[in-house]
């Protein structure tokens, strides 16, 4: 069995922990085996208060998720599925992650296996969204970026909204991102069946448009099976799409001993010669790819 996970992001005070308090409570009532893992820009965090003592809580302090503390983050994921081993994982990112860094942060190719993302709840504070001309341009990005890369979108805080300003933002909203359902919420009550059903997997996931290809922010993970050929793999690289965001993992040359680390982010690509051998998984996360095609000319790589 896969651990699920579940990451939920938003911005500082949009209501997060609130929703993770109602997700918490329906587990209970399911008897899953719970973690959730926390990040906080400060150096306390006050939200695992929330937290039931037996849910097993690792609080990421000191940073956000995107930099500092990826590789902490990496650890403290792989202890917890080698040790605690549970069946879903919620990860509150901070308002200050975006979600590329934050799939990025938790797919490593030595456990990507193991676990299934399900999807991004995004948390929109209906209130500072309508007042977000106030914030700095990166924060307005951070905003727009955590909206465009949902598979989730609550828009929390209607009850301090008017009937008007609720579909100034829904509409808003909807528009920077056609395919996450949008549920506008207060106390971010939101049904739990639509946050169950979500599925980040790009080849598991529904299909969005006529020509297959998928509109959202999707993951697919891969395993070499053969060692490939050096300048096939780079002719591969050479025609991906832009929107292919990272790529990571095991890759083993056909002239070398051993596998080599690779790294791929926004077109750059990076090798590190490991010197023992690994199992060969490629995780990959990208928006608009088709990963049928991905899938065949990796096959076509081994041949
Ligand atoms: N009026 C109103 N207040 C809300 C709503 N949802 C949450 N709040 C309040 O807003 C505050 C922040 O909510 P949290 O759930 O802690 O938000 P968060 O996103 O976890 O915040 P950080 O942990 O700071 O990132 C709390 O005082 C909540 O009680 C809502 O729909 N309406």
């Amino acid at each position: 069995m896969k651990t699920e996970i579940y990451i939920l992001s938003g911005f500082l005070g949009s209501g997060k922990t609130t929703l993770l308090k109602q997700l918490l409570a329906d587990e209970k009532q399911q008897g899953r085996k719970v973690a959730v893992m926390m990040n906080e820009l400060g150096k306390v965090s006050i939200d695992s208060d929330a937290v039931d003592e037996d849910v097993p809580l690792k609080e990421l302090l000191d940073g956000c998720i995107c930099c500092t503390i990826q590789d902490k983050l990496e650890g403290q994921l792989q202890g917890l599925l080698t040790i605690e081993k549970p069946e879903v994982i919620y990860i509150e990112a901070t308002g200050a992650a975006h979600p590329v860094e934050v799939l990025d942060a938790i797919l490593s190719p030595l456990f990507a296996e193991k676990i299934e993302v399900k999807g991004i709840i995004s948390v929109v504070d209906g209130v500072r969204w309508l007042n977000r001309h106030s914030l700095t341009p990166q924060i307005q990005q951070l905003l727009i970026e955590q909206v465009r890369h949902a598979d989730l979108l609550l828009i929390n805080k209607t009850d301090e909204l008017s009937d008007m300003e609720q579909a100034k933002v829904s509409g808003e909203i909807q528009s920077l991102n056609q395919h996450a359902f949008a549920i506008l919420t207060s106390y971010a009550k939101a049904p739990l069946e639509k946050i169950r059903g979500l599925s980040m997997n790009g080849k598991e996931k529904k299909q969005s448009t006529k020509i297959g290809l998928d509109l959202s922010l999707s993951t697919f993970v891969y395993q070499f099976k053969k060692p490939v050929n050096k300048e096939a793999f780079e002719d591969f690289l050479r025609n991906l799409p832009d929107t292919m965001y990272r790529i990571k993992g095991y890759i083993k040359f056909d002239y070398a001993k051993y596998p080599s680390l690779f790294q791929f982010s926004y077109g750059m690509p990076i090798y590190l010669q490991e010197n023992m051998n690994i199992p060969l998984n490629m995780v990959f996360i990208g928006e608009q790819i088709d990963w049928n095609i991905i899938e065949q000319s990796l096959n076509h790589l081994e041949k």
